[in-house]
């Protein structure tokens, strides 16, 4: 099984002020669970991994978007100074696919591919699938079965975070950084309603901020499939 970082049920994280935070998410913000510094030491590591199981054989790194863009730039920027500094070295080639399934903090169970690459490129070719978070496992897997279809020669998934809850599937990645409570989880380039992105740190959020961005209004009252229907990717207004 893929060896990782554990963050316990328990741990409380850390408090805002001991970190540089954009003003406009300051009052949003609950706690920083992994700060930057951290999931560019993991990051670092995983690339090592994977260059030395990988290595030898062109990849072509598959970015799943919109939230895995900051782990996949970093990740490729780990794997590029390795093949920099070693007797060997890998060709890496890339490619994007954008997936979505979340509305507010919650998965609508239908992965949507929203627009991608020509992914026929892939045919034959050793793939490495960079996603951001593994949840209910739905997003992964529904991706492996298409990816199947265009008979890649090998594909290996490395996700930055896994989350404990009783949702998963049981699908777990080849590679993963953290292993994170089952908590809403915000920054790095995971959102909420698109905003949250464009900051550093992987946090949680105050329940004011999930209401204060919330799309589709009461989700008791409204129910699913209207909260699906509102979700078509662009961020909420929200007043200051
Ligand atoms: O394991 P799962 O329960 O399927 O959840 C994981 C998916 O959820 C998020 O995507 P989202 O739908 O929020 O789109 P985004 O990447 O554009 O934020 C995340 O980026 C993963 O792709
Ligand atoms: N932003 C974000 N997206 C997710 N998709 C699945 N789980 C999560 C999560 O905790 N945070």
């Amino acid at each position: 099984m893929s060896s990782c970082l554990q963050i316990a049920d328990d741990e409380q994280g850390h408090r805002l002020d001991l970190f540089c935070l954009p003003r406009h998410y300051e009052q949003d913000l609950e706690r920083v669970i992994i700060p930057h510094g951290l999931i560019m030491d993991r990051t670092e590591r995983l690339a090592r991994d994977i260059f030395h199981d990988m290595g030898g054989h062109h990849i072509v790194a598959l970015c799943v978007l919109k939230g895995g863009y900051k782990f996949f730039s970093d990740l490729l920027d780990c794997i590029k100074a390795l093949n920099q500094n070693n007797d060997m070295s890998v060709p890496l080639t890339v490619d994007f696919i954008r997936l979505k399934s979340y509305c507010n903090d919650q998965s609508t169970q239908r992965v949507k591919v929203i627009d991608g690459d020509e992914l026929t490129a892939l045919a034959g070719k050793n793939v490495l699938v960079v996603e951001d978070i593994v949840e209910t496992g739905r997003t992964m897997e529904t991706l492996l079965s298409l990816l199947s279809r265009l008979r890649p020669k090998m594909v290996k998934v490395v996700s930055l975070l896994v989350k404990r809850t009783p949702r998963s599937s049981g699908y777990r990645p080849d590679y993963i950084g953290f292993e994170v409570p089952d908590k809403f989880l915000v920054g790095y380039a995971l959102d909420y309603n698109e905003y949250f992105r464009d900051l550093s740190h992987i946090c949680t959020l105050k329940d004011h901020a999930k209401e204060k961005y919330e799309v589709g209004g009461d989700r008791e009252a409204d129910g699913l499939k209207r909260t699906e229907d509102h979700c078509d990717g662009r961020p909420p207004a929200v007043s200051d």
